[in-house]
């Protein structure tokens, strides 16, 4: 298997000319945007305005991180909610390595991390995981006002932005050992509203389309890559359908990256305007964590649709 085409996901310029809201390039980068989220689930965003010495000092804070004692990442606990902390050696992948903040966007999130890992301090870790966060946290909100606006439901923006949770992940994927492949994570959607990727000088990561190819997403100093994930696809009442992603690294190289990935708190309803006669109501109010845990429990391992199974209407 592998990507057998050149065909490549949409890229959309978020230079700050295009997202002035209301202006012409605004109302076309909407369009963009809805069009590459109905086609693809995902789109590539270029900033070239997103400084590139935060991109280097991230991935310096990752090395920085995962050079730790493994007994001090193993302090990052996975939490009653299901959620994973520090992961490593898992059968289904084992060169994966990966690790969570919550609420990165908070400085208090970011300094209750930073001491469990280094309780001396790390302010340089601590500043830079912050500043990155904030800026992914802007982009994620952006995405999610373009997305409702271009669908013409702006007036459930504010509720979507102000229910946002985030969490931040470190991935580290180690070069292969003998007998292992070139998978680094199987393919899988995430439970998420929308996921912001970013990987470092290695690549990996591959999205698949509608009809069934795996396209690979090259890396860029300036870019990013964003994903629709299971919330973001009941909201929209499967207009935009969840992106089905991978990491096969083909390099013997480590490969590192980093991601922001919202949940909503509470209730999710599908707004009115998204169910027609072409989409009738397709999914119960959705409770992303709730279904976050749902996914990782037994239940949810077993199921063949677990979103369907969770909070889909008429399925069994
Ligand atoms: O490492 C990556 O680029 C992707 C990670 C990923 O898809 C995930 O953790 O859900
Ligand atoms: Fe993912």
């Amino acid at each position: 298997m592998g990507s057998e085409t050149e065909l490549k996901i949409p890229v959309i310029n978020f230079n700050e000319e295009n997202l002035k809201p209301g202006s012409d390039s605004w109302v076309l980068s909407c369009k963009q945007v809805r069009q590459a989220m109905e086609e693809f689930g995902c789109f590539e965003i270029v900033c070239d305005e997103f400084p590139l010495e935060l991109h280097n000092s991230i991935f310096g804070a990752a090395k920085d991180l995962f050079d730790l004692p493994v007994e001090t990442k193993n302090k990052n606990i996975s939490d009653r909610t299901g959620t994973l902390g520090y992961i490593v050696e898992q059968p289904l992948h084992p060169r994966y390595e990966s690790t969570r903040i919550y609420s990165p966007e908070t400085l208090q999130g970011v300094e209750y991390f930073t001491n469990l890992m280094w309780p001396q301090g790390n302010d340089t870790f601590r500043e830079t995981v912050h500043s990155y966060s904030k800026r992914l946290e802007e982009m994620s909100e952006m995405v999610i006002r373009m997305v409702a606006e271009s669908y013409g439901v702006e007036r459930v923006f504010d509720s979507i932005r102000e229910s946002a949770i985030y969490t931040f992940r470190f991935f580290k994927y180690r070069t292969r050992r003998s007998n292992e492949t070139d998978v680094g994570l199987e393919a899988h959607s995430d439970t998420t509203f929308l996921s912001i990727l970013h990987q470092h000088q290695v690549e990996g990561l591959q999205i698949k389309t509608k009809d069934g190819q795996w396209i690979d997403v090259k890396p860029s100093p300036s870019s990013f890559v964003v994903l629709a994930g299971d919330t973001l696809m009941t909201w929209s009442n499967d207009r935009v359908l969840a992106c089905e992603h991978r990491v096969t690294i083909k390099e013997e190289k480590t490969r590192y990256s980093v991601g922001l990935f919202s949940h909503t708190k509470g209730l999710i309803h599908v707004p009115k305007e998204m169910v027609d006669e072409e989409h009738p109501l397709g999914y119960k109010p959705i409770d992303s964590l709730g279904f976050h845990a749902f996914r990782l429990s037994e239940e949810g391992l077993k199921s063949a649709c677990p979103i369907k199974a969770y909070c889909g209407i008429n399925y069994d």
